[in-house]
């Protein structure tokens, strides 16, 4: 179903003592759109993605996903409930093959049914899943490869492989393409471009030129604080954004 929130965060609010890292942020990320966040080093990004994970509680705010109030649950139950995030430092067993790095992650959100009819039938769905999610994410053909052994950008791709085999309604997704070189970024462009139409997207990147190509949405971020939300043509004319960020590179 498209034009529907999936996420809504409100008014969330983190102190670290004297400082407010994320300072009274509101954020709807939507099914079929992709909101970038982006700002200077500092500016809140990697803590605000930390508050919607629940890998750190809010101080101030609530966080709504999919209409439940999540505020406060732990990482693994908000990833039951539908979120899935990957973690700019890496989740994968170098030793292992693509698939089995795919089919663990897909185990991990298996039940663990009594009778052995049920339990037949959930490693048939976990298979399922890992396929769809390998799929998805390019892989495919590098399915018996040994994950240390794939290229940079490959790894990439298994993180983002992973993170789907949990079957999540919305991604968080943070520098995916961080360390890429030019082919191996425009195929992650590629690749978020066709996850977005199943999954609301939160993207955090540095990469300016991939932001505005992906991008329905963006927020910017500076010293916790928003300093404007739009389209992506109205935040590349907004005069305050220019001064405060983008002028540096634009
Ligand atoms: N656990 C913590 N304890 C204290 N201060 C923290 C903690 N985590 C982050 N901060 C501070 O909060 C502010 C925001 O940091 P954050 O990492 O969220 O910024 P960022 O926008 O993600 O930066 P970058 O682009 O460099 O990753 C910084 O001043 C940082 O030093």
């Amino acid at each position: 179903m498209a034009d529907e929130v999936l996420l809504a965060a409100r008014n969330v609010t983190k102190r670290f003592g004297g400082l407010a890292a994320v300072n009274d942020v509101s954020v709807d990320l939507w099914r079929g759109r992709i909101h970038a966040v982006i700002g200077p080093n500092g500016a809140g990004k990697s803590t605000l993605t930390n508050l919607l994970s629940g890998d750190l509680p809010p101080t101030t705010g609530s966080i709504e996903l999919a209409g439940v109030d999540v505020t406060g649950r732990n990482p693994e139950r908000i990833s039951r409930a539908g979120l899935g995030r990957s973690y700019q430092k890496t989740n994968i067993f170098l030793p292992f093959t693509v698939w089995e790095n795919v089919r663990l992650a897909a185990q991990s959100r298996a039940q663990h049914p009594a009778s052995v009819l049920r339990r037949a039938t959930a490693f048939t769905e976990t298979n399922e899943r890992a396929a769809r999610a390998l799929d998805l994410a390019g892989l495919a053909a590098r399915r018996d490869a040994i994950a240390g052994t794939i290229s940079h950008g490959e790894q990439r791709q298994l993180e983002i492989a992973m993170t789907l085999a949990t079957a999540p309604h919305v991604l968080l997704l943070d520098e995916p393409l961080a360390g890429m070189g030019t082919a191996e970024a425009e195929r992650m462009v590629g690749l978020l471009q066709r996850l977005k139409a199943e999954h609301a997207i939160l993207l955090v990147e540095h990469d300016m030129d991939a932001v505005f190509a992906l991008a329905d949405r963006l927020t910017v971020m500076v010293n916790g604080q928003v300093i404007a939300t739009g389209t992506p043509d109205a935040i590349r004319a907004d005069a305050g954004v220019q001064a405060a960020y983008l002028g540096e590179e634009h």
